[in-house]
């Protein structure tokens, strides 16, 4: 199991848990559009340090951003499984060709 999956894991079992004693229970308590805004935060302070230029709070910011996507998901009850299908369906498949195969 990769550190992703154990995260995911972790994060699932935190629903339901005491807000008080989990910051994921307390993310998941105040509902998916806190969860999303929080993600949505967390993903902008990534990109100030892309833009930045700085590797080391640049890896750290992305930490933040993995572990919000996935209460993120949680919130929404879309597993980590169900979006490494979908990276697993486009395996192969370049974005220019899928680009350019669009309707
Ligand atoms: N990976 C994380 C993780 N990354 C970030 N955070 C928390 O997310 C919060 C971010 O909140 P803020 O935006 O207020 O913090 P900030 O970004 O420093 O904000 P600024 O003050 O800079 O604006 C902080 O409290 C971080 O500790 C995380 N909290 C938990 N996890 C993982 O989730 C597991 C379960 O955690 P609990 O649910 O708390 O038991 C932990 O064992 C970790 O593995």
């Amino acid at each position: 199991m990769t550190v992703l999956e154990r995260l995911a894991a972790t994060v699932e079992a935190r629903k339901g848990a005491d807000p008080d004693s989990s910051w994921t229970a307390k993310l998941l308590a105040r509902g998916p559009e806190k969860c999303a805004e929080k993600f949505g935060e967390e993903a902008v302070e990534a990109i100030i340090e892309a833009v930045r230029g700085d590797r080391a709070r640049l890896a750290s910011e992305a930490a933040d951003v993995l572990y919000h996507l996935l209460v993120m998901l949680a919130a929404r009850d879309v597993t980590l499984a169900e979006v490494m299908a979908v990276l697993e369906t486009r395996e192969g498949t370049s974005g220019i060709a899928e680009k350019a195969g669009r309707g």
